[in-house]
């Protein structure tokens, strides 16, 4: 960057892919802003509303150039994508490539050459951005898979700036990461920070393992602890620090929406719309095949066919939310789950009774929160996934501590969330059985668990996650 160019005046800017809003264009080629879609935007949404700062993303369209938005204290950059990067670099690189790769191969990553001079090219344009949009000596907090390269290119920029970055997914153990012909590239990428953020020890134990086999540099080898005990990378220059932070939800926030007495009420509603069943299964999803949704249909669909349900007294409300529609797994996988849903309605659903309500669309926050607190039985069963904010929102809007978690192992959130009926979801039968369970708890001991699960959440939520990595970050 041009050392004359004037600095921008943001003292604290977050760089993610995603804008918190993304631009739509409606049939009538109006366009209007909608939330976007995922956990990184609710997770930093309510951050950015304490701190005032600004926000450098993609307003989720190509091709379209967008002024920068003022939204209370916050400002918003938009970086504008041609339709070619958003192929190579959103859908390709970051979707088709790490995505996969990060959640521990479950579909083949592509790895493409072009894709990959793209994702370089794109990280620079966010680096161009942040380095215009941050004053002097400001924090600038870079956000997950898609832009592991901007630290060390916004550093090169701007070695003024405070560097933090968080990755939201899982960071792969080290024998996947190094099937990555670019790994050398993305570590060093990463090195660029200050501070390197993970959901949880292992990625960032992992992490340490590979900055030392790969670039041969001097890191600790003691293990990381939960916001603390911090590993270390020492380069020439500086040290960079690497560490563990669970994130979490704005638990006050959604008890004072779940408590609200029009939600209250809108639950029993659903419950009555729903034809007053007995019991109400509940799964909320971005439409992802890391999710899991096609493992508990089946289980479902099993416990339906071997009468361990009942048709005519259970129900299984599941949302999903589109996601990345033109990546091939995405459009495998919602043909796959809308077949599940046809087939287990067809066997078991009566006229006007379906047994599992099916909506490919996101609803509004406040009957979201009513649905859970009208489901008994919450069902997040990923095979992989970072965190999984659903569980955590789940267990905080319950303050009756009613209903029940079925949580599987392999989401970040189930090292925290102990009070959860924990399934391997590959154990279709084991899962098959712990779904049961859920659903007939003894009731002292359901209130017992979800008491656990409410108070973790309540004690660790969104607002302590950032505040441990800033405080990390930039200590007194
Ligand atoms: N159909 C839906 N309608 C509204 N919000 C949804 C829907 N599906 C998911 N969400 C929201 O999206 C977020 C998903 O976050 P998370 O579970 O961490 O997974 P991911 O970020 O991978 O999508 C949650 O805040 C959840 O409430
Ligand atoms: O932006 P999209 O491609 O539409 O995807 C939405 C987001 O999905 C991922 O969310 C992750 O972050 C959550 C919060 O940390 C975490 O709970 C979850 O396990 C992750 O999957 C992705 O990491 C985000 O960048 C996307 O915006």
């Amino acid at each position: 960057m041009n050392d004359e160019a004037p600095h921008g005046t943001s003292d604290f800017v977050v760089v993610a892919n995603r804008l918190p809003v993304d631009l739509e264009t409606l049939d009538d080629g109006t366009t209007r802003w909608k939330r976007s879609p995922g956990g990184l935007v609710t997770a930093l949404e309510p951050i950015l509303d304490r701190h005032s700062g600004s926000w450098v993303g993609w307003p989720g369209v190509p091709d379209t150039k967008v002024e920068p938005i003022v939204s209370g204290k916050l400002h918003l950059y938009p970086v504008e994508l041609s339709s070619g990067e958003v192929t190579h670099y959103y859908e390709g690189f970051s979707n088709a490539t790490l995505w996969p790769l990060y959640h521990d191969v479950l579909v083949a990553p592509v790895f493409d050459r072009g894709w990959w001079h793209t994702y370089v090219d794109v990280n620079r344009h966010f680096a161009e951005e942040a380095a215009r949009t941050a004053a002097e000596g400001a924090t600038v907090w870079v956000q997950d898979y898609q832009l592991q390269l901007v630290p060390r290119l916004l550093r090169e920029m701007r070695p003024d700036l405070t560097i933090g970055f968080f990755l939201h997914i899982p960071f792969p153990p080290v024998e996947l990461f190094m099937q990555l012909p670019w790994r050398k590239e993305i570590v060093q990428g990463l090195l660029g920070a200050d501070l390197i953020g993970f959901h949880l020890p292992g990625g960032a134990n992992n992490f340490l393992f590979l900055a030392s086999r790969l670039l041969g540099l001097d890191t600790t080898t003691a293990g990381v602890g939960v916001r603390s005990a911090l590993g270390e990378v020492r380069l020439e220059d500086r040290v960079v620090r690497v560490g563990a932070f669970p994130i979490s939800v704005d638990a006050r926030q959604l008890i004072d929406e779940a408590t609200a007495p029009a939600v209250v009420a809108r639950a029993a509603e659903i419950r009555r719309e729903l034809g007053n069943p007995r019991r109400v299964l509940l799964g909320v999803d971005r439409l992802d095949y890391t999710k899991g949704i096609d493992l508990r249909l089946e289980a479902l669909g099993e416990l339906l066919d071997e009468g361990r349900l009942d048709p005519s007294d259970t129900v299984m409300v599941q949302l999903a939310t589109p996601s990345r529609e033109r990546v091939e797994h995405y459009v495998k996988m919602r043909s796959a789950i809308e077949e599940q849903v046809s087939h287990i309605n067809g066997d078991h659903g009566q006229i006007g009774k379906p047994v599992v309500h099916y909506l490919y669309q996101p609803v509004d926050r406040r009957e979201l929160i009513a649905l859970y607190l009208a489901a008994d039985v919450m069902l997040v069963t990923p095979m992989r996934d970072g965190m999984n904010l659903v569980a955590k929102e789940y267990a905080a809007c319950r303050t009756d501590f009613g209903g029940a978690l079925v949580l599987s192992e392999f989401a970040g959130a189930a090292a925290e969330l102990r009070g959860a009926y924990l399934v391997n979801p590959h154990d279709l039968d084991g899962m098959k059985n712990t779904i049961i369970e859920a659903l007939e708890q003894d009731p002292d001991q359901g209130r017992r668990r979800m008491t656990r699960l409410h108070e973790q959440v309540v004690e660790h939520d969104v607002h302590r996650w950032a505040e441990s990595f800033l405080g990390a970050l930039s200590p007194p």
